[in-house]
């Protein structure tokens, strides 16, 4: 696959920047005047009750949902002109990470990787081996290659998800309720890597999570899906207890 060029970031400065965008399901607005600008390097949690948009904000920002008001932008990619081809390469420069892991189950983890990386474009096999033993490493699981998904717990389980959404070097992680099937101990653990590796790698992450006891233990900006808006207030004024569904 050859490689595209532009910068990740626009002329503000943002890698992402949604403003006076619309986030639809089909002929239903899930959210309207979009307005949001992260920066690159930025650890961003999406907060709000069940179904109020957070995956459809994040599926829009992979170009699963169609963006057709208002400007949208999302690592170099303009979301209102993607173009079906331009799919892959905007998702090259993103890494997602799902709460039901999504490994394939009928290999190993380092199948699972190479699987991955050949997708996209990946041919040279010494390269491959070096790229997964790299994401490995950063999420602790070096050792763990050969194992089968379902001899892993959970939460190794989300690391090798984690492992495979850095594969192609991306500068926007984005996570669906990464910690959605783990317990709390887990739980705290992956997120301590998340913001490592935000930290560490210079990633962007934008985490959609309903764990607003990891928030607290791990504070960070948080954007709320309500009522069909957006909105964003000091972590200290979000009354936590009103968005318990
Ligand atoms: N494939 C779909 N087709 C039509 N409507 C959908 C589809 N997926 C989700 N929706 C609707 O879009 C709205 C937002 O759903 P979404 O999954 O984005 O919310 P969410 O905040 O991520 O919820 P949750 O916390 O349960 O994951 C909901 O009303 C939902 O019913």
């Amino acid at each position: 696959m050859a490689k595209e060029t532009q910068p990740v970031i626009n002329k503000k400065g943002n890698i992402v920047e949604i403003s006076d965008g619309l986030v639809r399901q089909k002929e239903n607005i899930i959210l309207r005047d979009v307005n949001l600008e992260v920066k690159p390097g930025e650890f961003v949690y999406l907060i709000g009750r069940v179904g109020s948009g957070k995956s459809s904000l994040l599926k829009t920002f992979y170009g699963d949902l169609p963006f057709t008001d208002g400007y949208g932008f999302v690592v170099g990619y303009s979301l209102k002109m993607l173009k079906n081809r331009q799919l892959p390469y905007l998702r090259r420069k993103m890494g997602i990470v799902f709460q039901d892991f999504q490994l394939l189950t009928d290999r190993n983890v380092y199948d699972n990787l190479q699987f991955v990386l050949k997708a996209t474009g990946w041919k040279n096999q010494t390269d491959m081996d070096h790229q997964i033993r790299d994401v490995l490493s950063k999420v602790d699981m070096v050792h763990k290659g050969y194992k089968m998904p379902h001899q892993l717990s959970g939460g190794e389980q989300q690391r090798i998800g984690i492992a495979r959404s850095l594969l192609n070097k991306p500068d926007l992680i984005l996570a669906d309720e990464p910690t959605g099937n783990l317990d709390p101990d887990t739980s705290d653990d992956l997120l301590e890597l998340l913001h490592h590796i935000c930290k560490e790698e210079s990633k962007t992450v934008i985490m959609a999570t309903h764990n607003y006891g990891l928030i607290k233990k791990f504070p960070g900006r948080t954007i709320r899906c309500e009522n069909t808006r957006l909105v964003e207030s000091a972590q200290e004024e979000i009354d936590f207890d009103q968005l318990i569904e």
